[in-house]
């Protein structure tokens, strides 16, 4: 009972996701006496299912984090575990399986709703009695919870992204990702990546003349553009890359390594998916969008404040176009100079 205690005090004393599911796989390890943990996440990638490994932990080992090291790849096929594929599709608690060597498995997927977007995985060679079963239940209840309440805490009430309070932790995380190959786009085959240095690239995406929105159809009809122009990024972006509602009418995506051809590409089909989407009542609406890659070099705010003077240039040039900082300083349309650490803009 005391390691349990141990257990529930440690779990409950984070605020970050990744140390969540740390203490969560090192519960479930230490009190199913398993082989190895996994914590799960299912998503959807080209309308198909995938699994992928954010912490695990083996016997005698300590917990790790796996988020830094999956690049931009979905991650397993769930039809690659048939019976957790069919525990999902009966919106069940759990399934079991036997494995190799004798091995067990045990999935418990976390359900909101209907929905279930995490799962724990439990390997041990023993019987999984129904007492451990129940203790562990306990266990990844309180996750579950948890994590709902860290969920709110990072996300925008009106839209469901990302907030701005995760925006540095989230750019941190991806200057730390090593450079992968390309996954796929969603709803598209797997195709290499032209030419090019990959790199992570920053966009700050606005909604054009939205005040006019606001004042011709009310306040109600411009949320509701608000909230499809959120459902649209993050269609248009993969499961790897970040969406953020920074307040008001503006966003912010985070790409992973890609080329600047390919988040070109990205953004700009975003773009004109907004243009040709035919919003309930408002009719056409667009976006303007100003990028830059990320470096370790700059910081969170002078980059924002780069892929910002970009955005202003589409939004003084004729709106509802994506530009390219770099290029714009290239083509001497922008100009940089360079105070102490910082450089300032004209
Ligand atoms: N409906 C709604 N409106 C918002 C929200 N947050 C900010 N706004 C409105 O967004 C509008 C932003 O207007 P401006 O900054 O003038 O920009 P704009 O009209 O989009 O013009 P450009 O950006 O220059 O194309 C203001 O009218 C704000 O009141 C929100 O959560 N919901």
């Amino acid at each position: 009972m005391d390691s349990l205690l141990k257990h529930m005090v440690d779990m409950t004393g984070h605020r970050d996701h990744a140390m969540l599911d740390i203490s969560v796989v090192a519960a479930v390890q230490e009190l199913a006496a398993a082989a190895q943990t996994r914590v799960l996440s299912i998503s959807t990638s080209g309308a198909r299912p995938y699994l992928r490994v954010r912490a695990s932990i083996n016997a005698g080992d300590t917990p790790r984090v796996e988020d830094l090291h999956d690049g931009g790849s979905p991650g397993e096929p769930l039809d690659s575990y048939p019976e957790l594929a069919a525990c999902l599709a009966r919106r069940e608690a759990s399934a079991e399986a036997c494995g190799p060597g004798c091995n067990r498995t045990l999935w418990l997927p976390i359900w909101f709703g209907d929905k279930a977007t995490t799962c724990i995985e439990i390997v041990r060679t023993a019987p999984f009695h129904a007492a451990i079963v129940h203790t562990i239940s306990g266990v990844i209840g309180v996750y579950r919870n948890f994590q709902n309440l860290l969920d709110y805490s990072e996300r925008d009430s009106l839209t469901g992204l990302l907030n701005r309070k995760t925006f540095e932790d989230q750019l941190a995380r991806m200057l730390q990702a090593p450079a992968e190959p390309d996954a796929p786009l969603p709803g598209q085959p797997e195709r290499r990546c032209s030419q090019g240095e990959k790199k992570g690239w920053l966009a700050v995406v606005d909604v054009d003349h939205f005040k006019m929105v606001n004042d011709t159809f009310g306040h109600l009809y411009g949320d509701e553009v608000l909230i499809l122009i959120a459902n649209q990024l993050q269609a248009s972006f993969r499961a790897q890359d970040r969406v953020f509602r920074f307040g008001g009418e503006e966003f912010v995506v985070l790409l992973r390594s890609t080329t600047l051809e390919h988040a070109r590409r990205i953004i700009d089909r975003f773009r004109t998916n907004v243009e040709s989407y035919q919003f309930p009542q408002v009719g056409k609406v667009t976006v303007s969008v100003g990028f830059v890659s990320i470096s370790p070099y700059d910081s969170p705010v002078v980059t924002l404040g780069h892929a910002d003077q970009a955005l202003y240039y589409a939004k003084t040039h004729g709106r509802n176009q994506v530009c390219h900082y770099n290029e714009l300083v290239e083509r001497g349309l922008l100009q940089t100079v360079t105070t102490n650490d910082t450089a300032e803009f004209f």
